[in-house]
């Protein structure tokens, strides 16, 4: 990034937390960076790190120029409305990474006119292996659309969406996915341990395969079922695995998991919002 923007986050919880990591350790200044929150303890590692951190939002937001909005979708109205007044003179670029919550109850609760990117991000962003889904409302310039892409893009991957109901779907696959695969790797540690393997072997055999199978996908240029056959040796051990989710209906609980992900992406919406 040729310049470093000032960047306020409102809300320093496990995915602000991920993305200020992400940053911190690809060479973002801590000085750029502030932090706001409550419970002012819980921020020590942070100000330990070289963070500006403040209980007071609207501090954190003072000449920031971009403010990233992490706080639970429950909290937003009123985050959102302490807010509002500083927003109509100082017009940052806000970011907001909440489920559900639609651009326009955002810029309805920070007085409109207002330049929103939202973005469903995931906590992998913390080992620079994140996933972000954006959408830019009408407010935001092209400037203001590749600074959002150029901070996040220290994350991670960074996509854009040009519809935002898509954005449910995105939090479906990427933003929840992390912990779809943390179950299943759970689940994996503990049959490993129950044919013998000691819960550190059986961890470390799963975490790296499931390294190596996501690193090989990713540089492929097969799509993942044929590598998956590529394993399958014809009446071989992995056919029986996969024989065995199949009947299990793998495909269909995971469709339904990601159904009922994305339904509650729009009763949040609903819930919450003011659209
Ligand atoms: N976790 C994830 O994997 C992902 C989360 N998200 C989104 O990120 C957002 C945050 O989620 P997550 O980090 O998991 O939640 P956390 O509960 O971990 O963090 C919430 C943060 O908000 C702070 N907070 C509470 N009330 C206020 C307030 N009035 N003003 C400022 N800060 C406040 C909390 O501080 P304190 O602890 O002091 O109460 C805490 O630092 C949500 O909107 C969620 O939808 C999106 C994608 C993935
Ligand atoms: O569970 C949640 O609501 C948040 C949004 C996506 C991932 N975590």
């Amino acid at each position: 990034m040729s310049q470093h923007p000032t960047l306020a986050f409102i809300g320093a919880g496990n995915m602000a937390r991920a993305i200020i990591g992400g940053l911190v350790s690809n060479g973002y200044p801590a000085e750029k960076i502030r932090a706001s929150a409550p419970t002012i303890n819980k921020l020590d590692d942070l100000k330990a790190l070289g963070l500006f951190t403040t209980q007071d939002n609207v501090e954190a937001m003072h000449s920031a120029d971009v403010v990233i909005l992490a706080v639970k979708p429950q909290m937003f109205k009123a985050v959102l409305l302490q807010l509002a007044a500083t927003a109509a003179q100082t017009k940052p670029l806000f970011i907001s990474v909440a489920a559900g919550i639609t651009s326009s109850s955002i810029n309805q609760w920070l007085g409109g006119n207002q330049a929103i990117v939202r973005c469903m991000p995931n906590t992998p962003a913390l080992v620079k292996m994140g996933t972000n889904g954006l959408y830019a409302n009408n407010s935001v310039t092209p400037e203001q659309r590749t600074q959002a892409e150029e901070i996040l893009s220290a994350t991670g991957l960074t996509l854009w969406v040009e519809d935002e109901e898509l954005l449910h779907a995105v939090t479906a696959v990427s933003g929840s996915g992390p912990a779809y695969y943390f179950l299943f790797m759970e689940a994996m540690i503990a049959a490993g341990e129950k044919q013998g393997l000691s819960r550190d072997m059986a961890t470390q055999l799963t975490l790296q395969t499931a390294r190596g199978a996501a690193e090989m996908a990713i540089q492929s240029d097969v799509t993942p079922a044929v590598l998956r056959r590529r394993v399958s040796s014809p009446n071989g051990t992995t056919e029986q695995a996969i024989l065995s989710f199949q009947a299990n209906k793998l495909e269909t609980l995971v469709e339904e998991a990601m159904q009922a992900c994305a339904a509650r992406s729009v009763a949040i919406a609903k819930e919450l919002g003011d659209d």
